[in-house]
């Protein structure tokens, strides 16, 4: 039996892939061979010796503490482009939001009083406050472009947008799917210099933290418009602020709320909605949930962030060997001189790395002991061991 244990909610969906006479589903379960989240944080959660892996039913894991993972040699996987539709339709609303300022139009008309007459006439005397502007011939400038951040590209392409991106490390299946007429740009200040329209679409970390700060705000055409539906941490508040009140940023709409933005009558800040959608939800769970459950039956990896992508048919009817190590030289060999020491015939194998770790799979014929486990448990620079049968 498997255990799983939630730290978020699991659409269904995705928990019915993992049959109940395998799996014991729990947000409470001890010893868990895997975890399932969304946005829980896990920096600072102890974690268990029994772990095996983790699924992000989502695009982010900077709410996951990775290098720690790949340290224990935990597999930590996600579900890229699940909820990336999600993501563009509520920013392509958000592109709307600002341009016809909506919520402060409606926030306006709430608070209108008297009678239905006086309201008409505080309406049409009212309505010259929120003149707007129309999305075609505006250019909209794109940073990152991956799941996500083609897919905002090419819808404000079709809306007639002039759309420029921004992604030093566009895939080629990335680079395949973005519309043709959508302008590559070199910079990111380039790129911060000739858009009316901002959106971020980048992961989190050291080198995306403080990406829009004063001095590339400073850079920005007068009135422009600013959305992060990628991550708070991205965008220097304070200097957003600052720059909402002098009217250099027309609006900042994000998916983020703060203390700084909250209240902030020119920020649109929503309650991390870009992936709440039943169909988003749905879609993360199942494809999560297939990762997870292939990689504790079949040792197979897919879409995970720390191992690389290996997916070995099996080979024979004997135990199939998994090794997650550093990737250091002379690994392959030691693992494959335990096992032939043992007298273990190996019929197929396969070792690949990602970044600092290594994976093996090795299919050999009959089963492996305890002892030639321990031996390669033992070996300097081995971080998990496992025996499926
Ligand atoms: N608001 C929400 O609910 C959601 C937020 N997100 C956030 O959006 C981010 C992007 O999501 P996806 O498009 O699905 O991820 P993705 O991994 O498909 O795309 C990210 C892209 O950013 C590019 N990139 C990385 N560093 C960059 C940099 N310094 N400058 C320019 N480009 C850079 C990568 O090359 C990649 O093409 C996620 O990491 C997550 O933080 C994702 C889904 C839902
Ligand atoms: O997929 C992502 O990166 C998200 O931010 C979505 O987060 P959620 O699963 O809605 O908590």
């Amino acid at each position: 039996m498997y255990k799983i244990l939630t730290l978020n909610n699991i659409s269904v969906k995705g928990l019915e892939r993992l049959p109940r006479d395998r799996y014991e589903i729990s947000s409470e379960i001890q010893n868990p061979d895997a975890v399932l989240l969304r946005s829980a944080n896990m920096h600072g959660m102890e974690i268990p010796g029994t772990l095996k892996a983790v699924g992000r039913a989502g695009a982010g894991v900077n709410n996951i503490p990775v290098t720690q993972m790949s340290e224990r040699g935990i597999a930590v996987f996600n579900a890229p482009g699940a909820n990336a539709n999600a993501v563009k339709e509520l920013v392509v609303a958000a592109m709307f939001l600002a341009a016809r300022d909506i919520c402060q139009a409606w926030e306006f008309a709430r608070h209108l009083k008297g009678s239905d007459r006086e309201i008409n006439d505080l309406t049409e005397a009212g309505k010259k406050r929120f003149v707007g502007f129309e999305l075609p011939g505006r250019t909209l400038g794109v940073i990152g472009l991956g799941a996500v951040g083609v897919l905002v590209a090419n819808t404000a392409r079709a809306m007639g947008m002039k759309v420029i991106g921004y992604d030093p490390q566009i895939t080629v299946r990335s680079a395949w799917r973005l519309a043709s007429d959508v302008q590559p740009v070199y910079s990111v200040d380039e790129l911060m210099a000739e858009a009316d329209m901002i959106t971020f679409h980048v992961p989190e970390n050291d080198a995306t933290r403080g990406l829009v700060n004063a001095k590339r705000l400073g850079l920005m055409r007068e009135g422009v418009v600013l959305m992060n539906f990628a991550r708070s941490g991205i965008v220097d508040e304070a200097a957003v602020v600052e720059a909402l009140s002098v009217g250099k940023v027309h609006a900042y709409i994000c998916d983020f709320p703060t203390n700084t933005l909250k209240d902030h009558p020119r920020c649109v800040t929503l309650p991390h909605l870009g992936a709440s959608t039943h169909e988003a939800q749905d879609n993360c769970a199942v494809m999560v949930a297939d990762e997870v459950r292939e990689y504790l039956e079949a040792g197979n990896v897919r879409n995970s962030v720390n191992l690389p992508e290996i997916v070995l048919p099996r080979a024979g009817q004997g135990d199939r060997l998994t090794v997650v190590n550093a990737n250091v030289p002379n690994m392959l060999g030691q693992i494959s001189t335990a096992v032939a020491e043992a007298s273990l015939n190996i019929e197929d194998m396969y070792n690949k790395a990602k970044g600092n770790l290594a994976y093996t799979v090795a299919d050999v014929e009959g089963k492996i002991t305890a002892e030639v486990v321990e031996r390669i448990r033992a070996t300097e620079g081995v971080l998990a061991v496992r025996v499926i049968e």
